[in-house]
């Protein structure tokens, strides 16, 4: 099972959860958010290992602009927490790595990703809120059941360590990686090192 940490923005606190060695790192550059990244260095992750791959999570920004930040950051990923389009998630996955996330809930229709097939690499599915994403809320995991395509998929949306064992109760093959955010954090965008080691832990054993 990979791993993704969500929501970095201070230079100490990213290289901490970096020595941890997740598989992915997001880094948010949506304003609206409170672990929106601003003008962080680029120089700061410039400095992380290449294994880590970095992540640029945005919700409904131009082309153009996610291609600026990509070059800025050097990201090799991109999630996309909006309604972009397939054709918008074509253009991108030319040159990164492209995670589309659905907000989910009781009444979502799978058949919508139909359309995204072959666009994008991952799926992520997170909770629906308004907020786009870092609610640190939950959905009803069995709900994945009815998601029958064989692109893979990151869970997320208020996973932490009172729910996380219950994600090795998921036997779904498309199970990609889980993604660690706000129930891992002492305060928006500061992370719980000592939380997230025990969670890395919990992880290696599902
Ligand atoms: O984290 C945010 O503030 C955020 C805001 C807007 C769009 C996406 C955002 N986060 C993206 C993530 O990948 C989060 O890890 C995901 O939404 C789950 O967060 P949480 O429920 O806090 O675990």
């Amino acid at each position: 099972m990979r791993i993704k940490v969500c929501g970095l923005k201070y230079p100490e606190n990213i290289n901490s959860v970096a020595a941890l060695s997740p598989d992915f790192m997001g880094f948010i550059c949506y304003s609206r958010s409170p672990r929106f990244i601003g003008e962080l260095d680029e120089d700061i992750l410039a400095l992380l290992p290449d294994h880590i791959l970095k992540t640029g999570v945005f919700v409904n920004a131009s082309i153009e602009r996610v291609n600026k930040t990509i070059n800025k950051y050097d990201f090799e990923a991109v999630q996309l927490h909006g309604v972009e389009s397939p054709e918008y998630c074509a253009m991108l996955r030319s040159k990164v790595i492209v995670i589309k996330a659905f907000g989910v809930d009781e009444q979502f229709d799978f058949g919508r990703l139909e359309a995204y097939i072959n666009k994008v690499d991952f799926f992520l599915f997170d909770t629906k809120t308004p907020a786009h994403g870092g609610s640190g809320l939950s959905f009803d995991w069995a709900i994945l059941n009815q998601y029958t395509g064989d692109t893979p998929f990151f869970l997320s949306g208020g996973i932490g360590l009172n729910n996380l064992h219950e994600v090795g109760n998921i036997t779904h093959p498309m199970l990609y990686a889980v993604d660690l955010n706000s129930k891992f954090e002492s305060a928006p965008a500061i992370k719980d090192i000592d939380k997230l080691k025990k969670a890395f832990n919990t992880i290696k054993n599902i």
